[in-house]
């Protein structure tokens, strides 16, 4: 049987000891301040270079061979070159909650991230991931609408890694089909990793347009198990997402008025 109770892992640390940028946050948009010195985001991805997906039993990971600078993000608040590594999601049991981040307390039923790592500056993502503004993830909002053809190739693949610690080769896919029309209008942040390590290295770039993915996509992503097989009781992947923590006198920055 499948219980959706709470994961321990996300009756985790509330609030990261001495932490004072966490992440998720609640985006309040009437107190963020338009930056006009924010540049447009230029995304350079090549599907050549996506490899698989793995189920962490935390989410299902999409990974992306960052042993060279082909696949880059730059702009926006960022001044150096920064390398995809993976992109992931967060979902609930329900379509009324399951994004981490939240618009003036709005919750989304879905959240994706686009993590990436400064490689003008570390060697490795590993290095990054303990250095102040070492990464810049992407999220990007989900609701349910009509079927998301791009996303179709990857909820496809998804069974296969249906159990924690399950790999599967995935190829040629471009994630940049993930990103909503308009990437200029985002906010951002200096913030941390929504899951442990939880490391307070990420500049988060939140696009303002969300992306449409259907209600049988999302139910394909909730048939996924936190569990590995040899384990009895098997446990959905949902609710896979961190409580909101304090903004600590943060300032959230737009790209926009
Ligand atoms: N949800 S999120 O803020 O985008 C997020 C949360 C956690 C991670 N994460 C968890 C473990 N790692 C990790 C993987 C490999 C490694 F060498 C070091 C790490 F911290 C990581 O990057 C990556 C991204
Ligand atoms: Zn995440």
């Amino acid at each position: 049987h499948f219980s959706t109770g709470m994961h321990p892992m996300w009756q985790g640390p509330l609030v990261a000891p001495g932490g004072n940028r966490q992440s998720p946050i609640d985006i309040r948009v009437r107190k963020s301040v338009f930056d006009p010195h924010l540049k447009p985001l230029t995304p350079d991805y090549d599907p050549g270079t996506c490899s698989q997906i793995w189920n962490n039993g935390y989410s299902f990971l999409v990974e992306y061979d960052d042993t060279t600078d082909k696949s880059i993000l730059k702009g926006g608040p960022l001044e150096d070159n920064f390398r995809l590594c993976q992109f992931h999601f967060h979902w609930g049991e329900s379509n009324a909650w399951g994004s981490e981040h939240t618009v003036d307390r709005r919750l989304f039923p879905a959240e994706l991230h686009m993590v990436h790592w400064n490689s003008n500056k570390y060697r490795r993502f590993e290095e990054a991931v303990m250095e102040e503004n070492g990464l810049a993830v992407i999220g990007v909002f989900l609701k349910i609408g009509k079927r998301h053809e791009g996303l179709q190739k990857l909820v496809d693949a998804l069974p296969a890694v249906r159990h924690k610690d399950s790999v599967v080769e995935f190829t040629r896919f471009d994630p940049a089909c993930l990103l909503p029309a308009n990437i200029d209008d985002y906010w951002t942040y200096a913030g941390s990793l929504t899951t442990p390590p939880l490391t307070e290295a990420v500049t988060w770039i939140i696009m303002k347009q969300h992306i449409e993915v259907s209600h049988d996509q999302l139910a394909v992503f909730r048939s996924l198990l936190f569990t590995s097989a040899e384990e009895e009781v098997q446990k959905s992947m949902v609710n896979n997402f961190r409580v909101q923590q304090p903004l600590r006198g943060r300032t959230v920055r737009s790209s926009f008025t």
